[in-house]
């Protein structure tokens, strides 16, 4: 398999898939000198990990990342106060799967015959033949977007230090909008749905909080610890705090499952969904990402133009779209409309609208850079589907028995955020190297 790598300077390898062993992320480029710790990287990924509530799959993955590689295991010299950073050597994060039972096994060799129309097991069937990874769609598994959120924390992480922000909430489900509200306020919001989602996840307070897994730890340790988790995954789930919807409002000011800015418009697209899914079907909607801070000039023509970069969010599963800005609505205006005027004030370069999201010629203006991804209907759903066998080519049905998100979206944008960090540190490095070259010559 070719493909699983992103990025010039800032570069993601990932592999692994749903059933195997787990999932990994390698980073190049990672800047030696930066504190991580396998709590703040979890922080991220327990907002996209299934099992989290009713909007997504049952599959009960905890997500526990162990970092295997990229930091000093000891203070370089004594009383350096570096152990535990980064030493700029590729830096190697590990997922293992822990929720893979024969029962869900055995549900996957009993449907494999017959793909599941809309995910990829019939192409990928044809093209890597019999020996494709089919349980539970291995790499093609939305699973394996776990390694993008953990490796574009590490890439938030540095882009924060360079004062740039980078944001995703839900925009749309099954047709129900969330209005548009100041990005201010979108991020306040986001921050505190986070925030939320830390203080009542289960594994957070467990595993980190409570010291379960620490950074003193070596990697054999951490393993036997998971080892053990993997055994408890039920009880430590019982021991999630309670807090009603109302609560989660009154004190986080959120919903308590959908990151959208507008708590009642959140409200409005789980009843949405839970309409279409209690028929068995599933829904789909619309992510929308705000990078904040970053500088004028990131994006380099023609092929690597910011917009098109940003582009690549396309190979995340279930993305069908990736739009910039006024996107597909560019269609339908006029030059006049569409322009974003421009005028000076005190020195500074103000627009009076932002149709362009951010990015002209493939640079970034300054603007908060915009990028909508439009996400389809979860493919597995519970009704009877027209399919084949994929091996005796005779036509049939299948009706899905498997695990399976109702909507995808609630789940996808710390994809969506963490997928645009990557590209966003991708570019600024590229940028402050040819800046850094462009000064050097007189
Ligand atoms: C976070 C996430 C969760 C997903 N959950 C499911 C699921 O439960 N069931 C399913 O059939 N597809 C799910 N998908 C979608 C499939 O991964 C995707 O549709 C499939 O790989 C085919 O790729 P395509 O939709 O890009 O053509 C999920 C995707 C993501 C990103
Ligand atoms: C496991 C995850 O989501 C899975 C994505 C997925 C699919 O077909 O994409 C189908 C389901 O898989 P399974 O049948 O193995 O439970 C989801 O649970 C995850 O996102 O971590």
């Amino acid at each position: 398999m070719l493909g699983c790598h992103l990025g010039h300077n800032f570069q993601l390898t990932v592999a692994g898939g749903s059933y195997q062993e787990g999932l990994s992320s390698t980073l190049q480029g990672v800047p030696p000198g930066m504190l991580l710790t396998e709590q703040e990287i979890y922080g991220d990924l327990l907002l996209r990990k299934p099992g989290a509530d009713e909007l997504s799959s049952p599959r009960k993955e905890p997500d526990l990342p162990i970092i295997y590689a990229g930091l000093n295991a000891a203070d370089t010299i004594e009383n350096a106060g570096n152990k535990n950073h980064t030493n700029g050597t590729p830096l190697v994060i590990l997922i293992p799967n822990l929720d893979r039972h024969f029962i869900h096994i055995k549900q996957y060799q009993d449907t494999n015959r017959t793909p599941r129309p809309g995910h990829a097991s019939y192409a990928s069937f044809v093209k890597y033949g019999p020996d494709d990874d089919a349980i539970g769609a291995g790499i093609f598994s939305g699973r394996y977007t776990s390694t993008i959120v953990a490796a574009g924390y590490v890439a938030k992480k540095i882009l924060k230090q360079c004062g740039i922000e980078v944001f995703s909430y839900v925009k749309e489900i099954a047709g129900v909008r969330c209005p548009d509200v100041p990005y201010e306020r979108a991020l306040e919001s986001t921050d505190r749905y986070k925030a939320m989602r830390h203080a009542l996840d289960p594994f957070y307070q467990e595993v980190y909080v409570k010291g379960r897994i620490t950074m003193d730890m070596r990697f054999l340790e951490k393993a036997a610890v998971m080892a053990q988790i993997e055994q408890e995954i039920d009880p430590i789930r019982d021991k999630a705090p309670q807090m009603s919807a109302a609560e989660v409002r009154d004190k986080y000011g959120v919903h308590a499952v959908v990151n959208c800015p507008d708590i009642d418009a959140g409200q409005a697209m789980v009843d949405a969904c839970n309409r279409i899914s209690a028929g068995g079907d599933s829904a789909g909607g619309l992510v929308e990402v705000v990078v904040l801070g970053a500088p004028v000039g990131l994006g380099e023509p023609v092929f690597n133009k910011l917009d098109a970069e940003l582009g690549r969010m396309l190979g995340i599963g279930a993305v069908k779209g990736v739009e910039i800005g006024a996107g597909f609505a560019v269609k339908d205006m006029t030059g006049y409309q569409n322009n974003d005027q421009m005028r000076a004030v005190d020195g500074e370069v103000v627009f009076e609208s932002n149709n362009a999201g951010g990015i002209t010629g493939g640079l970034t203006t300054g603007q908060p850079i915009v990028a909508r991804l439009a996400v389809k209907p979860t493919p597995t759903i519970d009704k009877p589907q027209k399919t084949i066998d994929k091996y005796t080519q005779e036509n049939t049905q299948l009706a899905a028995i498997t695990r399976r998100d109702p909507t995808i979206v609630a789940r996808i944008w710390p994809v969506a955020e963490n997928f645009t960090a990557l590209i966003i540190l991708d570019h600024l490095m590229m940028h402050y190297g040819y800046q850094a070259l462009k000064a050097r010559i007189k």
